[in-house]
């Protein structure tokens, strides 16, 4: 790798190195089994863990128990989306075996695991049959690379050929993608419930419909103080439901009452998934519910962490489908903040912009 510094290096020398990175075909698990000692320059975030301090100690994102009673549990639901954009969803063993999703999180650990030579087999940018394996999604357009391998499978609206799921995590992947979607359906309701929808409403609207999986691999690092797993963003789509190993690593931005923001872990809890609100959401929902910035940190644990995130988007694409804050909930009193859009014209403008910025949202405002 470079001796110079990413930021420093010409581009056409950066340009080389990541070319030369992403024809390796094995991801960041292959600079670690090749022995690096040393995070290396394309790696290199400057400052990464500066501007935003880090959450007093005890601070931590709400829990939404499922199995409260349904008004209780819409309350939970909503005051959580309101105010964190995040939180843990406990006690959803009516909708989840209780072997998932760790099924699904040690079949994926095993994938990115294989020989380098089998793994590299899979390596391609290409979304070939709806699935990728790849380092980077955005390679070639961030300022510094991240320390982090992904499978990407898309399940809707067009389903991915099952053939092509590398088959060590086949069986397992298909079938967390089930029971997270009946996770996602039951907290849609809720969240509709709680802006005082029928409970159908964002279904209805087939936000069920679109739903990308991440299966994220964040190999152990030499230097977790250099570099980071996934830099600062926001979700563009309407849901997440993301399940995690014990290794943790996932903080959230919060801003308390104070205007006082800080940094605060997403850490682990068995039993718990994680589920947060894309920007499409806080779009549909007029700004009622937020969808906040989240990273992923690394941190000197002797173990990769992995970790499986599914986006829920809306379904229905056509050029006569608009987007924006649902007519029921823009009124006269609470004026529509954003203007309606085409799922083109979204992913359009989410493709155009850097990962790391909070443009989407603003550049459908009114
Ligand atoms: O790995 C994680 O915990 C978070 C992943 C994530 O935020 C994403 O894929 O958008
Ligand atoms: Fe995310």
């Amino acid at each position: 790798m470079a001796s110079s510094s990413a930021a420093a290096a010409p581009d056409s020398g950066r340009a080389a190195l990541l070319k030369a990175f992403d024809d390796s075909r094995t991801g960041v698990r292959g600079l670690v089994e090749s022995g690096v000692s040393a995070v290396p320059d394309l790696f290199v975030h400057p400052d990464p863990y500066a501007t935003v301090p880090l959450a007093p100690p005890g601070v931590s994102i709400p829990v939404v128990d499922l199995s409260l009673p349904a008004p209780l549990a819409v309350a939970a639901a909503a005051e959580a989306a309101r105010d964190w954009g995040f939180f843990y969803l406990v006690n959803h063993e009516a909708l989840v075996p209780s072997d998932y999703p760790a099924k699904a999180l040690a079949a994926v650990r095993a994938f990115h695991e294989l020989p380098a030579t089998d793994r590299a087999a899979h390596y391609g940018r290409a979304m070939g049959g709806g699935v990728s394996y790849s380092s980077n999604v955005d390679l070639y357009s961030s300022p510094a690379a991240s320390w982090r391998d992904t499978v990407q499978l898309m399940f809707g609206p067009t389903r991915c050929e099952a053939e092509r799921i590398p088959e060590v995590c086949r069986s397992e992947i298909v079938e967390w993608e089930a029971h997270a979607a009946a996770v996602a359906r039951s907290v849609m309701a809720l969240l509709c419930e709680g802006l005082g929808l029928r409970e159908a409403a964002l279904e209805e609207a087939s936000c069920l419909e679109g739903k990308l999986m991440v299966c994220h691999y964040y190999p152990v690092c030499p230097q977790p103080d250099r570099t980071m797993g996934l830099v600062p963003h926001t979700d563009p789509g309407v849901l997440t439901v993301l399940a995690q190993d014990g290794v943790g690593g996932l903080q959230v931005k919060h801003t308390d009452k104070d205007g006082k923001s800080y940094w605060v872990d997403a850490k682990p809890v068995p039993g718990a998934l994680v589920i947060n609100v894309g920007d499409l959401l806080q779009i549909m929902s007029n700004d009622k519910y937020k969808s906040v910035e989240h990273r992923v940190v690394m941190n000197s644990c002797e173990e990769a962490r992995v970790s499986v995130g599914i986006f829920f988007n809306p379904g229905k694409r056509g050029e006569s489908v608009f987007y924006g804050p649902l007519p029921e909930i823009a009124t006269s009193e609470n004026p529509p903040k954003y203007r309606s859009f085409t799922m083109s014209e979204f992913l359009g403008a989410f493709f155009k912009r850097d990962l790391a910025s909070k443009a989407l949202i603003e550049h459908f405002k009114l």
